[in-house]
């Protein structure tokens, strides 16, 4: 008779939910309770994303029971019963790209028998998206939106169903710092309605930001469920780890010998994303590339690896020239890639781990027999230690591995082929901390060895492994520092504030030392970069 569970938006006890021989939840529980922010924390495959289908109805546990405000959760199968009490918002919209906002919002509860009254389904749509504050017009299609717009877009609908219960499965994960604010800003007024918010993230940070209770998961169990002030970020990562933490962040070091130029570009463009750009990565050096979402960071990562042709300019690694606009001769002429986007790009579900590991391009997905086993498993098992990829063995399929170690086998390919130049986009998306640790040493690694790394990310951690980091913005490169750089410098840089804030930063070399953008604070504005 614990009243705790009886007010409580979400109870849950006792979960147990295997997967063959994995045991994902081992007698888990977690209460939030109604207009709390709470914080779901762990490392990759503790658990998180397992619990969240079972809180949605999405799976069913072995054991265990969900009560939502004291009444058991709605039966097996009963979606629209489940829709009613909790929603996800994932990182993968849940929504219909192809269809427009309004048809979405609607979507399964259609007036149904007569003829749809298209606009007024609009007008609907309209009206219940200004009672929650979100301007999105309903007859734009929710491919045509960005990642900010689709999740209001998702929380507007939970809402609508009636849920006083929204789950976030790392929902800043593709957001540049307005949009993060802008979520947050909207996520506390709907506190304040009673909304509760049960929070994913790998960003300590933003559970201290956002979060008034935080429950860690380590292993399958629950470890930890405590008030987030107050609570040392040293604790938090103590819990998720069971370690007692060390030092977690990599220190930055000094000038260290560059040897000769592995990867060169010159006068390398793409119109409407970023302007000719000279760079260069030596032997032995990890070169960061700093930017927001839209500041054409991303764009010159896939030029490098194949996937965008230029509009102009050069590609040379180790002084040779490389074929442009073509991932087989990136890859052939030494440059690896770890794809931002893992779902998309990165991996065959139901290969192994070592498969997926080593199988650099698709086509040699084919004949098998030119993959030599053993090799391949010795690789993947070395892979699996040093990444520490949770998984059952190099046979495992990588379909049943957790986001942030299936994460960890995209990075393990792409140094498979023992590249000249690791190209990473965002290589910690989705990883949990001490894990980033052991990737970003990875990639420090194969730079000791001789070849060059070049990071294209805004995660200051990520940035933090590099000898040196290029800040980009509207598609141009603005400023460099070297190592030890302070936080606000590199982001006032991101935002376009490089000049005005007048430290250090002196205009990038690689960038033909070119003026930065005459933009105000303008972090959210960043449209398309165009030069
Ligand atoms: N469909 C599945 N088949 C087999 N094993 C699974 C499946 N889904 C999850 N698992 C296993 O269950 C465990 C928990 O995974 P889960 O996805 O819940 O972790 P997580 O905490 O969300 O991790 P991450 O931070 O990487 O997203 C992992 O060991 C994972 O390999």
């Amino acid at each position: 008779m614990g009243t705790a569970e009886d007010t409580a938006a979400v109870h849950a006890e006792g979960i147990v939910k295997r997967y063959g021989p994995t045991v994902a939840l081992d007698g888990a529980r977690l209460t939030v309770r109604p207009g709390e922010a709470h914080a779901l924390v762990g490392r990759n495959g503790a658990g998180k994303s397992t619990l969240v289908s079972v809180l949605t109805g999405m799976a069913r546990p072995d054991a265990g029971r969900v009560t939502f405000g004291g009444a058991p959760a709605p039966g097996w199968g009963d979606t629209a019963a489940w829709q009613r009490k909790v929603a996800c918002v994932h990182q993968k919209s849940m929504t219909v790209p192809e269809l427009t906002v309004a048809e979405n919002l609607f979507l399964g509860r259609l007036p149904g028998g007569r003829t749809i009254r298209w606009r007024a389904l609009r007008e609907r749509a309209r009206e219940l998206l200004a009672g929650y504050g979100v301007e999105v017009d309903p007859a734009a299609r929710i491919k045509e939106l960005g990642v900010e717009q689709r999740q209001f877009v998702e929380i507007a609908r939970a809402l609508s169903f009636g849920a006083r219960l929204i789950i976030l499965d790392e929902p800043t994960a593709r957001l540049d710092a307005g949009g993060i604010d802008r979520l947050f800003g909207r996520l506390r007024e709907l506190r304040a309605q009673g909304v509760a918010f049960l929070f994913i993230s790998h960003h300590l940070q933003e559970v201290h930001e956002l979060c008034d209770t935080v429950t860690v998961f380590r292993d399958a169990r629950h470890v930890l469920t405590a008030p987030v002030p107050g609570l040392a970020e040293d604790a938090l990562v103590a819990a998720m780890t069971g370690e007692a933490a060390g030092p977690t962040r990599q220190r930055p070091r000094g000038a260290r010998p560059a040897g000769e130029p592995v990867l060169r570009t010159r006068g390398l463009t793409a119109d409407g994303y970023f302007a000719p750009l000279d760079l260069t990565v030596r032997a032995g050096e990890v070169v960061g590339l700093a930017g927001a979402t839209a500041s054409g960071t991303t764009a010159i990562g896939e030029t490098l690896v194949g996937l965008r042709a230029p509009d102009g300019g050069r590609i040379t690694v180790r002084g040779r020239p490389v074929r442009t606009g073509s991932v087989p001769h990136a890859l052939a002429a030494g440059i690896g890639y770890v794809p931002e986007d893992r779902h998309r790009e990165g991996l065959v579900p139901g290969r192994s781990v070592a498969e997926n590991a080593t199988l650099t391009v698709a086509d040699q997905l084919g004949p098998m027999g030119t993959v030599l086993p053993a090799r391949t498993r010795a690789f993947a098992r070395r892979m699996i230690s040093a990444l520490d990829i949770r998984t059952t063995g190099p046979d495992q399929p990588v379909s049943g591995l957790s986001g942030g170690n299936q994460q960890k086998v995209v990075i393990a390919r792409a140094l498979a082929r023992e590249p000249a130049v690791l190209v990473a986009v965002r290589p910690t998306n989705g990883v949990d901390v001490k894990s980033k640790d052991a990737l970003l040493g990875v990639v420090r690694e194969v730079a000791d060895a001789g070849s060059g790394a070049l990071i294209v990310s805004d995660e200051l951690d990520d940035l933090r492994v590099c000898d040196r980091v290029l800040a980009v913005f509207h598609g141009r490169v603005t400023a460099e520092f070297a190592a030890g750089w302070h936080d606000h410098e590199l982001v006032a840089a991101m935002e376009g504030l490089a000049a005005a804030a007048g430290e250090e930063a002196a205009p990038g070399p690689a960038g033909g030392g070119r003026e930065p953008a005459p933009h105000t604070r303008t972090a959210q504005g960043t449209e398309g970069a165009a030069p």
